[in-house]
């Protein structure tokens, strides 16, 4: 059965029968029976078990993903014309589920998710991620806790996105954030409508365009950094390098050796990776060439495993292509626009004939009515 309907199926099965087709899959998958929510006592015995030099490790890392993302918080815009006011207004989404990863735990991104929520003023936060023998991973708790997240549940994979889409053993979500492998990349996919989603990221990828001035090893490792994520991860290396592209060639690793760094750049936007990085001689020349990348990083000294964990920079990124019509998690995607207007009875008057004449073309009648009864 392929991805798409093997996810559906799970899906419809979970809206059919709620609770009880949650605890099989949880059972089926994580092998987990028992409570979902965590409880306090399990909060306090994960903070017992964080060394105290961890515990700074974390906080200082929250306060540099906070110092960055504080500065992309938009105010509302607003104008007034012939006394009137129009304009946007932005509010924060009321309540978000988090899916954070369990495969391998991923603390850093309870930190790169649940730092713009907090942000942008959301109020309720509901974390989901697997467990492992029976147990949430101490540092997500510990994280949960800095970042004042009470409600978390011990609840991964397709069951995780069907329980916060459809509020199945928890009230229902408004918007699912966080990455996954393929199968809560999928769900996410399907879940939507019902729920908004942040994007579709899934599977880690990196590209590199590098010529002859890169470190090997540098380069390198930092194609084998993303493939360690799991086997459905991708790494490119985009090179004018014979040399690069000799040592680099191992499994997982797809080599392209191009004529030129311009054909480097436009084989990256037909890609359109996760992260891409630039180790060139004049790495800044080729970004205005670059148009699809989740992110783009230059230079010897911005790998991406820096940028994952303690550079600031969000690490929830587009994959599979998606960077070609979607972006980085930013504090706004917590928020939603509202559109304002107050009209002043001046304006109105002078300009509804514009109004009444487009409903006449359009012929709805009770539209003209509405513009022209009014005095
Ligand atoms: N794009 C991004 O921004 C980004 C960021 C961080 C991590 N990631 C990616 O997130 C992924 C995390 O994957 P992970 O596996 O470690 O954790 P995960 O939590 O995403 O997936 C584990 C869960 O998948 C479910 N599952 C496993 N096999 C299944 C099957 N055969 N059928 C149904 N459900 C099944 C189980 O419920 C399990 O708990 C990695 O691929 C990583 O590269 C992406
Ligand atoms: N590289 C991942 C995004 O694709 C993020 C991550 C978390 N921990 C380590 N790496
Ligand atoms: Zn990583």
């Amino acid at each position: 059965m392929d991805l798409e309907s093997y996810v559906a199926e799970i899906l419809r099965d979970i809206r059919r029968r709620g609770i009880e087709a949650v605890k099989e899959y949880s059972r089926k998958f994580d092998g987990y029976e028992g409570e979902f929510l965590v409880s306090e006592e399990e909060f306090e015995e994960a903070e017992g078990q964080i060394p105290e030099k961890d515990k700074e490790i974390i906080k200082r890392t929250i306060e540099r993903i906070r110092f960055y993302h504080e500065k992309q918080l938009e105010n509302d815009k607003l104008y007034i014309k012939n006394a009137s006011i129009y304009g946007i207004i932005y509010k924060p989404i009321r309540r978000i589920g988090i899916y954070v990863p369990g495969g391998k735990p991923l603390p850093s991104t309870l930190m790169m998710v649940g730092v713009p929520a907090k942000i942008a003023g959301v109020k309720e936060i509901a974390v989901t991620t697997p467990p492992k023998n029976g147990k949430v991973n101490p540092y997500v708790l510990y994280v949960a806790r800095l970042l004042g997240i009470k409600e978390v549940y011990k609840l991964g994979g397709i069951q995780a996105i069907g329980a916060m889409a459809y509020g199945i053993g928890m009230k229902k979500v408004d918007k699912i954030f966080g990455p996954g492998n393929k199968f809560v990349n999928e769900a996410k996919r399907q879940v939507f409508g019902a729920v908004g989603i942040d994007s579709l990221a899934g599977p880690s990828e990196i590209a590199v365009i590098a010529d002859e001035t890169a470190d090997k090893k540098y380069v390198l490792y930092d194609l084998l950094s993303q493939l360690e994520h799991g086997k459905d991860s991708k790494a490119w290396l985009l090179t004018t390098s014979n040399e690069l592209a000799e040592y680099c060639r191992r499994d997982g690793i797809e080599v392209v050796l191009c004529e030129s760094l311009e054909e480097c750049a436009e084989k990256a936007n037909e890609i359109a990776p996760e992260h891409l990085e630039i180790i060139t001689e004049n790495p800044m020349g080729l970004v205005g060439l670059i148009d699809n990348a989740g992110a783009i990083y230059l230079g010897e000294y911005t790998p991406v495993p820096a940028a994952d964990y303690f550079l600031g920079v969000n690490h929830v990124l587009p994959t599979g292509g998606a960077a070609k019509f979607s972006s980085v998690l930013t504090v706004m995607d917590f928020m939603k626009r509202i559109s304002l207007a107050y009209v002043s009875r001046e304006e109105f008057l002078s300009e509804r004939y514009l109004g009444i004449r487009l409903a006449e073309i359009e012929g709805l009648e009770m539209h003209k009515r509405s513009m022209e009864v009014r005095k």
